[in-house]
């Protein structure tokens, strides 16, 4: 499943969004730390017809599901007349971003999400080797189909999967079970390597992304602080549970009171929600009361899944269905 880029006949023609990160900042003038001043130059290029653009800039942070839809919107407009699609982003966000795009876009050429953790300025910095990872691996024969990939130090992640893992480290993103390819160069040529084969996917069309869900972080002895506040001002929940899905047994009542959809992630890092235990709060029980396990996806993940199925008039039940069948 290797093979070297193919020289097409005409110049590739690349998009290259810009919407801000670490990858586009610098120390702020005022001594205040950093902030997105100026997009980063893609290298090494010179066959690549390029067409650029920057909707906005601002820090990942920053980042909303509103911003994601514009983004959705302007690849939309940009893909036909491109053979790939580059987005720089913060890292902070940019797996929420790409799984809101996997969501949400069914262009035919690939979209690929990179940025940096280190900034222009620094020894090291990781940004114009991201950046041209990207976009090889935009422009490459066998990325079609993948939906958006995120590329960061070398590695290919499915946006359904790859999570920020590490603060700092310039490796900072991983999630199980890992990168489905890895892109390097010899010299000037790009090696790309796929180990996985395309997946299918659905793909949705939410009238507005204005519904409200909010995450809330399960502990040992949480009582459901919180819990009814959220319910009473949002249109759905996701809970970061425990283990498999599990939670105190005071949440049990709780969730069985919620008519709105109540998602079950997991804070443990890997692995499916699973209704197994069977006491008070078990996610067996939890199940019984309605709550929707949220298969493997993080709560950050499974919020904009549940965000984008209200916007597009689903019921609980229907939303049900898409998160049991792993409709993502
Ligand atoms: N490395 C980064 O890009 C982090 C930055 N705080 C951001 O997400 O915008």
């Amino acid at each position: 499943m290797s093979s070297d880029a193919t020289p097409p006949a005409r110049a590739p023609r690349l998009a290259l969004i810009h919407t801000g990160g670490t990858i586009a900042s610098r120390p702020s003038p005022d001594g205040r730390g950093l902030t997105p001043q100026t997009p980063p130059t893609l290298p090494g290029l010179e066959q690549v017809q390029v067409t650029e653009a920057q909707p906005f800039s601002l820090p990942s942070p920053h980042m909303t599901p509103a911003h994601m839809g514009q983004l959705a919107a302007l690849i939309r407009e940009l893909a036909p007349t491109h053979d790939g699609v580059v987005v720089t982003h913060g890292t902070d966000t940019l797996e929420e971003t790409a799984f809101a795009l996997h969501l949400m876009l069914d262009v035919k050429v690939p979209v690929v999400l990179t940025g940096s953790m280190r900034h222009a300025e620094e020894i090291s910095w990781d940004g114009p080797a991201n950046l041209l990872d990207a976009a090889h691996v935009a422009l490459h024969p066998h990325s079609p189909g993948r939906g958006p990939l995120v590329v960061i130090g070398g590695d290919i992640f499915d946006a359904r999967t790859v999570t920020k893992i590490h603060t700092t480290a310039v490796d900072a993103f991983g999630g199980y079970p890992g990168p489905i390819g890895r892109i390097d160069r010899e010299g000037h040529t790009p090696r790309l390597h796929y180990f996985a084969m395309p997946e299918p996917r659905a793909t949705y069309h939410p009238a507005h992304l204005q519904a409200r869900v909010e995450i809330l972080y399960a502990y040992a002895g949480w009582t459901g602080e919180g819990y009814a506040e959220a319910a009473t001002r949002a249109d759905g929940l996701v809970i970061a549970a425990l283990g498999t899905g599990n939670l105190p047994a005071e949440l049990l009542p709780l969730i069985q009171g919620t008519a709105k959809p109540v998602v079950i992630a997991t804070r443990t890092h890997a692995g499916p929600v699973l209704p197994v235990y069977g006491y008070a709060g078990g996610g067996a029980t939890l199940v019984e009361a309605g709550a929707i396990p949220a298969s493997f996806l993080n709560a950050h993940k499974a919020r904009l899944l549940l965000l984008i199925l209200l916007g597009q008039g689903l019921t609980r039940e229907q939303i049900q269905t898409v998160f049991e069948r792993d409709e993502f």
